[in-house]
């Protein structure tokens, strides 16, 4: 039996599972990210998280889904690493390199009486997804895209990992848990898909709900707020800077014109620390 030290956090409500694997190594993230992730019978959460040493930057990052699964980037993770990081003094810096499977992002921390509140982190620039089917070929911005029977006009981008934005006139009224998981699966996207239904409030700020990959329905998504907030610039229907509001709190978004990158602020917030034993 070994015991297992982890920290769960929030960002905007979206949960997971912190590990600190230079103090506790783990070998199959995949089994232990389903069976801890359980609600019921394990600690609940959206997935496992864990923080490790880098070569390259000052730190690594890996995101494993509720399903096991594991993704390229996550946005909310990113910055409770960061507090993660500075709140348990494993790094004095305001300004850490974190190296995730989607490349090296840079993590700006927002310190108040000796701990970390918010964050902005350096997302990167976003690439639009090349879709290949039967009768098309190209980018997928605005395009029609049918569920069942009804059609909705999507657009498809990429944060380091892969999201479908569709534009509503009213987000609540979208079945989320059976069109989210269907259109996950579609096989437009052999790697599956994070979906995000979006309703522009005016200009400068989205109401999005999200369903993700190999998690489901989630309060909130980082990557999947950058992409909405992409996707509105790209069609026009919003500005550069957009708060995107989701179920679990807001992120602020702004495109930087000058050089491409996506920035990122939001909340990182600790909900207790815990332990846990695996055979
Ligand atoms: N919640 C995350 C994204 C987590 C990974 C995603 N479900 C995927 O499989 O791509 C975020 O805040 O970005």
């Amino acid at each position: 039996m070994y015991r297992v030290g982890f920290t769960k956090m929030q960002g905007a409500g979206n949960d997971y599972i912190y590990v600190n694997t230079s103090v506790f190594p783990i070998r199959n993230p995949e089994k232990l990210a389903i069976k801890w992730s359980k609600y019921h019978t394990g600690i609940g959460s959206d997935g496992l998280v864990l923080i490790g040493n880098s070569y390259k930057a000052d730190f690594s990052m890996r995101i494993f889904n509720a399903d096991g699964s594991e993704a390229k980037m996550c946005g909310n993770a990113s910055r409770c690493v960061g507090k993660y990081l500075y709140d348990n003094h494993l790094t004095d810096k305001t300004e850490l390199l974190l190296d995730t499977l989607s490349g090296i992002k840079l993590l700006k921390l927002q310190v108040v009486d000796g701990k970390v509140t918010y964050v902005t982190v350096d997302m990167g620039i976003p690439e639009s997804i090349y879709i290949m089917s039967e009768g098309y070929a190209g980018c997928m911005i605005d395009m029609p895209i049918m569920v069942g029977k009804k059609s909705f006009k999507a657009t498809a981008i990429s944060m380091g990992n892969p999201h479908l934005v569709i534009f509503v006139d009213d987000v609540d009224r979208i079945e989320l848990e059976k069109v989210g998981s269907m259109l996950e699966n579609n096989p437009l996207f052999p790697d599956r898909i994070n979906v995000e239904f979006a309703q522009v409030k005016n200009k400068n700020s989205i109401r999005m709900r999200v369903w993700e990959r190999g998690s489901g329905i989630t309060q909130a998504c980082g990557t999947g707020a950058c992409a909405t907030a992409v996707a509105g610039f790209m069609t026009g229907r919003t500005e550069r800077i957009s708060s995107v509001n989701m179920d679990g709190g807001v992120l602020t978004i702004c495109w930087d014109g000058e050089t491409d990158h996506v920035l990122m602020t939001g909340d990182a917030v600790k909900v207790f620390d815990g332990e846990v034993e695996i055979d």
